[in-house]
């Protein structure tokens, strides 16, 4: 297309919304002219779904429960008083708890200030506030923010390294919906431990943001921790960023929470709008929908040109991969939907995985992030008239036009700045695109069906291991192969995880399993030694 005819384009599909500081450019994805009007029956089923969703249909028939992640920002909008009162009584005791630490109100067990946060969650328990703290984290933060995220014993030992001098200043957040994920649990039990060798009152520490009646829940309870924050059933982890789960740890930061709340409460309001031309979640979605035709199987590459929002494509892998990602849509048939998402900040990415944008698979359409406010002060002058800032600017540009040049496609969306607001914006309306896209393609956004499988083989190879360390330790001095110990334990048919067990226990000397090096590697012996 001539520069001139995609300039009227530009011009005729650019969303502008000078309320939320937005823009959206879809003149550069190839749909037809006439593609609103086709799809408008398709789209208005989906506004309807999303209206009974907000009004508390049941609308995750699986798990049988309501999906209000909106009403975190705007009570009066749920169906229930309890659940009024509840949010916005949770939003009230965050901001008394969080002043109270600024201020000194609730010291530590030392009788200290606090200074650290320990974020302990995996998944959306953990992906938002890593996005947040990311965007909105400044040097003048009130309390700096760290993160276990996983069941790594080398990336806790990291990170207590790190925090180690001001542990006895750091407040604990132990985050968890259903309360019993295996990795937070397990960074939950190796953080109370470095408290305790550091022989501090770790329930002086530790709040615990969770389900009500769940196994932290009671554990908090019961340990008397400092505090604890609810989380609710209608309130799915992946969109959980404006709960507590949230909200707390951005308000510990010293992060504005009324703004993040205010910008996606605005955002909610203009994407509900049933005009799709003024409706920003309604055109990504259909933009999704058009590049996939309905079936999925492609990619979306994010690239914010800007450090903040670098975590941005990591949160919305989540939200989109695991809310899209289905094998069935809702009337049981397999359709195997979804769309890969990745991308990490350009004009870094350009140096990097760009080329293969330009010159491999044309199985992708980009989503460019652009922030027009570069900088909070004046830049310095790099060469005439030219900052650093023009050149970030210069390399959107720059990308964004070679790839148009190869017929590629790319949605460009700007906002003026990046704020408490702003983020609240972006995260309402991926949220929104994403219940959307769902109705679109017929799926239940709203559930994960297929995630317990990993975590079922996980217990039985837990399972497994500790029956093959009790055949050892019964036999202590005796060497066997890993095939003789199979049989041993009636679990031929396991072999190979037997064997991975026996190299990943060997390597790790916590229950004394040794082995005789054979130059075949399937026939060397394990064994614990005898006392
Ligand atoms: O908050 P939790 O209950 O600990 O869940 C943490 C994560 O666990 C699972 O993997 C789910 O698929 C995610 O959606 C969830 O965010």
């Amino acid at each position: 297309m001539e520069q001139s005819a995609l300039w009227d384009r530009y011009k005729k599909y650019l969303y502008l919304n000078n309320t939320l500081g937005i823009y959206i450019d879809i003149s550069r994805m190839n749909f037809s002219d006439n593609y609103f009007e086709e799809i408008k029956p398709k789209i208005e089923t989906a506004f309807k779904d999303m209206e009974s969703l907000e009004k508390g249909a049941i609308a995750n028939p699986d798990e049988k429960r309501m999906v209000g992640h909106f009403w975190l920002r705007n009570p009066s909008l749920a169906p229930k008083p309890e659940i009024r009162e509840e949010i916005s009584e949770t939003i009230l005791k965050i901001k008394e708890f969080s002043s109270k630490i600024h201020k000194g109100e609730i010291l530590s067990s030392t009788g200290k200030m606090f200074k650290r946060v320990l974020l302990v969650g995996i998944g959306g328990s953990a992906l938002g506030p890593q996005f947040v703290a990311n965007a909105l984290q400044d040097n003048d933060t009130k309390l700096q923010i760290s993160f276990l995220d996983n069941t790594d014993p080398d990336g806790f030992d990291r990170l207590f390294a790190k925090i180690k001098d001001e542990l006895d200043q750091t407040i604990v957040l132990v985050i968890s919906k259903s309360g019993g994920t295996k990795e937070t649990s397990n960074g939950m039990e190796e953080t109370k431990e470095i408290f305790s060798k550091t022989n501090l009152t770790f329930s002086k520490h530790f709040v615990a943001i969770t389900g009500k009646y769940s196994k932290l829940h009671k554990l908090a309870l019961q340990e008397d921790w400092l505090e604890i924050f609810p989380l609710w059933d209608f309130v799915g982890g992946r969109t959980s960023e404006t709960s507590a789960v949230g909200l707390l740890p951005a308000a510990l930061q010293g992060i504005d929470i009324d703004e993040l709340l205010r910008g996606a409460k605005e955002c909610d309001e203009q994407t509900r709008r049933n005009d799709i031309c003024q409706n920003p979640a309604a055109i990504l979605a259909l933009m999704w929908y058009y590049f996939t035709q309905g079936v999925g199987g492609k990619e979306m590459v994010i690239i914010p040109y800007n450090d903040r929002l670098q975590l941005f494509s990591k949160y919305l892998q989540q939200l989109i991969m695991e809310s899209l990602g289905k094998e069935k849509d809702l009337n049981d048939n397999i359709v195997n939907q979804g769309i890969a998402v990745y991308g990490n900040k350009g004009s870094t990415d350009q140096h990097s995985y760009v080329q293969q944008l330009l010159d491999g698979p044309d199985n992708y359409f980009i989503t460019f992030m652009e922030v027009l406010k570069k900088r909070s002060k004046t830049s310095i002058i790099l060469e005439d008239k030219v900052t650093s800032g023009d050149y970030l600017h210069a390399f959107l540009l720059g990308t964004r036009n070679a790839l148009t040049k190869k017929q590629k496609q790319s949605i460009t969306i700007t906002v003026d700045e990046i704020t408490p607001y702003s983020i609240g914006v972006l995260i309402a309306l991926y949220e929104r695109a994403v219940g959307l896209y769902a109705s679109l393609v017929n799926i239940n956004a709203y559930h994960q069906p297929s995630v317990e499988s990993g975590k079922k083989i996980a217990t039985l190879t837990i399972n497994l291991q500790k029956d093959l360390l009790s055949f050892l330790d019964n036999n202590r001095g005796k060497k066997y192969t890993p095939l003789e110990i199979a049989t041993e334990i009636g679990q031929n048919t396991e072999i190979e995880t037997i064997f991975k067990t026996l190299q990943h226990l060997t390597a790790n000397m916590n229950f004394n399993v040794e082995k005789d090096n054979h130059e075949d590697v399937f026939s060397t012996k394990y064994f614990i030694k005898a006392n």
